[in-house]
């Protein structure tokens, strides 16, 4: 099922408009992430579809299917909150059971669907138990089955990894991950964590200010980005800024002539920033200001006419380096953040 939001407007009152003639797609049977920071109405648009919320203008399509005014009950939903949300005196068998037994589905197939499900979501052995008796990965799996007992057409994950720690994070995105190619079913994975989003969906729908940036693969989002919100916002650590005007000319001389005179700044990734191999071909000397190890990677401070990071430089004693830039890793933006040029191909000059 295709889930449509179409020139949809909400206000929740009348000083500020959260989404305004905003439009987006999920495909069919794709598992979407929706991508932004906290306030940027990834809750909103979530509520829209489930539809506990009603935009004050535009359309909510189910494939042609116009739901906008349908209750939510009869929108056939699937939902996973941050909180698990579970019944704390029900056990996990019950806990699954439970929207099927308010469907009147007959014992039988009841019970054999919660077999499916249990091992769906790999908790066959522990149907007896009651949630707290359960770690908070294993609590989301039992609400993931409980989501999708009654087969939705839609599945909507708010935040499900939030309450999670590193290594209980890993376990249920990748479970979340098999259950959807399993299942097939269109689902949206709200997350401000942007390592969640590049591991886990199809594509990622990056939200700021109230609008759709850009829908992409993660590769699409991290190469071609539209603008420099969305380059800012994708990678760590962020995209380095270097205003076109303070650049040092052999490196201006080395960057596309058409994009760099409607440019106002140069991007670089933290990885492009490299040790020239001989003082020769450096693009420009610049100062180390500090040195810091952050698990595989060592990141350099460097001080130059501006202030960059490097992930590409082994740990030094010198306090000057002769430092060539990669191209591979820049992009220029315009005055207005549009994306000019990137390495990968595209940007608006060709
Ligand atoms: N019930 C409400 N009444 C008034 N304003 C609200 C309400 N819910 C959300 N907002 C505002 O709408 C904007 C979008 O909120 P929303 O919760 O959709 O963002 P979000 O991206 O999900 O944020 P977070 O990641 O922090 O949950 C924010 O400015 C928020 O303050």
């Amino acid at each position: 099922m295709r889930a449509t939001l179409r020139d949809v407007t909400l206000s929740y009152d009348q000083s500020t408009t959260v989404l305004k003639n905003f439009t987006c797609t999920i495909p069919s049977g794709e598992l979407v992430a929706l991508l932004g920071p906290s306030g940027s109405g990834k809750s909103t648009i979530l509520n829209l579809l489930a539809g506990l919320l009603t935009p004050s203008a535009g359309q909510i399509l189910f494939d042609q299917t116009d739901v906008t005014r349908q209750d939510s009950r009869h929108r056939n939903i699937g939902m996973v909150f941050q909180d698990y949300a579970l019944y704390p005196h029900l056990t996990v068998h019950d806990n699954i059971a439970f929207p099927l037994k308010m469907a009147h589905v007959k014992r039988a197939a009841r019970q054999q669907r919660i077999a499916e499900l249990a091992n769906l979501v790999q908790l066959s052995d522990q149907l007896a138990k009651f949630p707290r008796e359960l770690s908070g990965g294993q609590q989301q799996r039992v609400a993931l089955a409980r989501a999708l007992a009654k087969h939705p057409q839609l599945l909507l994950l708010d935040e499900p990894l939030s309450s999670l720690d590193t290594t209980l994070r890993e376990e249920l995105l990748t479970v979340i991950h098999d259950v959807q190619r399993a299942t097939g079913v269109t689902t949206l994975f709200v997350t401000h964590n942007q390592e969640d989003a590049l591991q886990i969906a199809d594509h990622i729908m990056l939200l700021a200010n109230g609008r759709l940036q850009q829908v992409g693969t993660g590769h699409d989002l991290y190469v071609h980005p539209q603008n420099l919100t969305v380059a800012r916002f994708i990678g760590r650590p962020q995209l380095n800024l270097w205003p076109v005007a303070t650049l040092p000319a052999r490196l201006r001389a080395s960057l596309p002539a058409n994009a760099l005179a409607q440019a106002a700044t140069l991007g670089i990734r933290s990885e492009a920033i490299r040790l020239a191999d001989t003082p020769a071909a450096a693009h420009f000397t610049a100062t180390v200001t500090q040195q810091r190890q952050l698990g595989r990677d060592t990141l350099t401070h460097l001080r130059t006419t501006t202030d960059l990071v490097s992930t590409a430089i082994s740990p030094t004693n010198q306090a000057a380096l002769p430092l060539s830039i990669d191209l591979h890793g820049c992009q220029l933006f315009s005055a207005i953040g549009d994306c000019l040029w990137t390495w990968g191909g595209g940007g608006r000059t060709p």
